[in-house]
């Protein structure tokens, strides 16, 4: 396959945190990536999904503390609002008509409250993160996040990803985590993260992607329901399953002309 140019960008949030990410040119529509909570830009290449967007112009960012972009050190400066400031610098970085936005788990959800708070924003696309109100378990999270900062930190996450089956692109972002920053961003999701998604505004298009078998569909349903959501199920019997599908329905859903009903 053609060996893709990346043209590394930089970007600084409104929060002023300098974030780092690539453009990979392309003749069709603008898509922006947002990866989720343990990964960063690697994703989109090892998972295959850049060349599922073959023709479109692919803007992807490394967000606050992941990647190449800068570690901002506090749960507080990795609440929900500071990513979703993140993807709209990038949109200000790049002005164009319209942008799809295609977000993996957490980063399907901040996609989902960018559009809610950007009208350039034409569509959104969660994979395996619906709209609904989360209510954070706090001890659960709290642990999580010494897990990680622990010293058995990357063994936490490898082996809960690795027994959960998901694909090697998923575990190996896992090996690339600054861990102390990944702890804060854990932190960091009791600030905001579990708020439902607005509704949205008039002629955006939101996708919500989910496994057939996920336990956790009816909350998925429900943003069928609430912000007119369209459903895209894949054949995988969990969300960290469908990882391994995940390309695949990038490529169908972006197929998909936005003007098509
Ligand atoms: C490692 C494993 C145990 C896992 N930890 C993660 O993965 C990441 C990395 C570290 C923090 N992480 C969270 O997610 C926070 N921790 C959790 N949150 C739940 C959850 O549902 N999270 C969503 C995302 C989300 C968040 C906030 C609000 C809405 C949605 C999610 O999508 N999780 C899946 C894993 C799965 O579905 O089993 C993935 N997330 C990865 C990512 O986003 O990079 C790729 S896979 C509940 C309590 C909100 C739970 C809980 C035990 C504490 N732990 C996990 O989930």
């Amino acid at each position: 396959m053609r060996a893709d140019t990346l043209d590394p960008f930089t970007v600084v949030s409104a929060d002023g945190a300098l974030l780092r990410g690539f453009r990979r040119p392309g003749p069709g529509p603008t898509a922006v990536l947002v990866h989720g909570v343990a990964m960063d830009t690697g994703v989109w290449l090892e998972s295959g999904f850049l060349g599922e967007l073959a023709g479109m112009e692919v803007l992807a960012l490394d967000l606050r503390g992941r990647g190449g972009s800068e570690r901002v050190g506090s749960a507080r400066r990795h609440a929900v609002e500071h990513c979703v400031a993140d993807v709209r610098a990038v949109l200000d970085a790049f002005p164009r008509e319209r942008y799809s936005l295609f977000g993996l788990y957490f980063g399907g959800r901040i996609a989902l409250l960018t559009a809610a708070a950007d009208a350039r924003v034409a569509r959104a696309v969660s994979f395996c993160a619906h709209a609904e109100e989360v209510a954070l378990p706090e001890e659960a999270v709290e642990a999580e996040a010494a897990a990680i900062e622990g010293p058995g930190g990357r063994a936490y996450l490898r082996d809960h990803f690795t027994a959960a089956g998901a694909p090697r692109w998923m575990t190996d972002a896992c090996e690339r985590a600054d861990l102390p920053e990944l702890a804060a961003a854990t932190r960091g999701l009791r600030y905001g993260s579990g708020q439902a998604v607005p509704p949205c505004r008039p002629g955006q298009e939101l996708v919500l992607v989910t496994a057939d078998q996920d336990p956790g569909l009816a909350d998925f349903r429900a943003g069928e329901r609430r912000l007119g959501a369209r459903l895209h199920l894949v054949g995988a019997p969990s969300r960290i399953r469908a990882a391994h599908r995940l390309a695949e329905a990038a490529g169908q859903l972006a197929g998909v002309p936005e003007e098509a009903g």
